[in-house]
């Protein structure tokens, strides 16, 4: 909580878009985490920001170690997408999760040198250092073209040169658009819900977003279920760097339908994200692939994005998963196995540096 006693959740805005979605169910059963024994559920407010980075950004530099502790507008934590099932890893997320990852690293390296860093560096690092990611949703994503109200029902064909959406959203639709509307040009912007917006007052433009999103803005539903995959479903990351959500998050298994009742005999497995840089030597990110195998955790995605300050070279991120079926009850907890895995690979220096970014707990209903 901030000094309103308010838990401030940022989100990819504005109001309607998908991670709106996410943000809301996060926030409800979070709270529910944090009620205080005298009320039945702490306050939330969700607050909408422009794009992927500032979403991150307001979590950064607003928390009490940015300097403002009794801020009122503090936001504790925040939310954005991270994987689409058709489309893959949504870059902008990844990268500022790989930034963080970097500075907290470099914090990590000056410090153990006792390096000498000029003041406005170490409160620049100090911001981000303590971002981690607390807990995963699932959203199944069903798409839907709309546009503004009309008076007459005329045929897509004629009416709609242009097509919003986020590009993960025009990607998922891609061979829909191929088929229905040959002759619309697909212009991207930040969010379905600011596609929504756009075409309020554009009568010859669509916007693909969800039929919330368009009731929301007041448009047209065209068509629904236009995904090209009927198994769309986004994965979204919550994440914070205050110790009070950090720790209500932990055991936190976020559902999509809120009214379902939890299955008690749910098994669950917790979900680590790891960032590291390599040594540009022959199997060097095998070697570090191999620790992960003979403490039996799961390898669930491995992904590289492009060092910024060197072209051709990369930073990687792994998923690793704690649960394995083929691990036998010799083995130590999964949780002991990762840690100890996590402490080969920095003692044998297998990386130039790694970084935890989080865990989160993930229900297998
Ligand atoms: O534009 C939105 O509504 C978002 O929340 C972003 C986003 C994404 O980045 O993947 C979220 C879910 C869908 O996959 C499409 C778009």
């Amino acid at each position: 909580m901030d000094a309103t006693g308010v838990l401030r959740i940022g989100f990819l805005g504005p109001q309607g878009s998908y991670t709106h979605d996410a943000a809301l169910i996060l926030a409800r059963q979070l709270t529910d985490r944090m009620s205080l024994p005298s009320c039945s559920r702490a306050a939330f407010e969700v607050v909408p920001c422009e794009t992927i980075p500032a979403v991150i950004a307001s979590v950064a530099t607003s928390s009490p170690s940015s300097g403002h502790p009794h801020s009122s507008r503090t936001m504790m934590a925040g939310v954005v997408p991270i994987e689409n099932s058709t489309e893959g890893s949504v870059t902008a997320t990844l990268d500022e999760f790989v930034r963080i990852a970097t500075e907290r690293a470099a914090a990590a390296a000056a410090a153990a040198a006792n390096a000498a860093a000029s003041q406005s560096q170490d409160q620049e690092q100090a911001r981000r250092t303590s971002v981690k990611i607390c807990a995963e949703l699932q959203l199944p994503i069903v798409h839907c073209l709309v546009q503004k109200r009309q008076s007459e029902t005329p045929t897509l064909e004629r009416t709609v040169k242009r097509v919003y959406s986020h590009p993960q959203a025009l990607a998922q639709c891609r061979e829909w658009l191929a088929r229905n509307l040959p002759g619309a040009e697909p212009v991207p912007v930040a969010s379905t819900a600011r596609a929504a917006e756009l075409c309020q007052n554009e009568p010859d433009a669509a916007a693909i977003c969800s039929e919330r999103c368009g009731h929301l803005y007041q448009l047209d539903i065209a068509a629904r279920g236009i995904q090209d995959l009927d198994n769309n479903i986004t994965r979204f990351v919550l994440f914070s760097l205050q110790d009070n959500v950090l720790q209500a998050a932990r055991n936190l298994t976020p559902r999509a339908v809120l009214n379902q009742p939890l299955n008690p005999n749910a098994t669950s497995v917790r979900r680590t994200f790891l960032c590291f840089s390599l040594p540009h030597t022959p199997g060097a990110l095998s070697d570090v692939l191999v620790v992960v195998k003979h403490h039996h955790l799961n390898m669930s995605k491995i992904e590289s994005r492009p060092d910024r300050s060197t072209p051709w070279r990369y930073t990687f991120l792994l998923q690793v998963d704690e649960d394995l079926p083929g691990a036998t009850s010799s083995d130590s907890a999964p949780a002991e196995r990762l840690a100890v895995a996590i402490e080969e690979i920095r003692a044998s220096r297998l990386c130039l540096w790694l970084d935890v970014l989080g865990s989160a707990q993930l229900a297998l209903v």
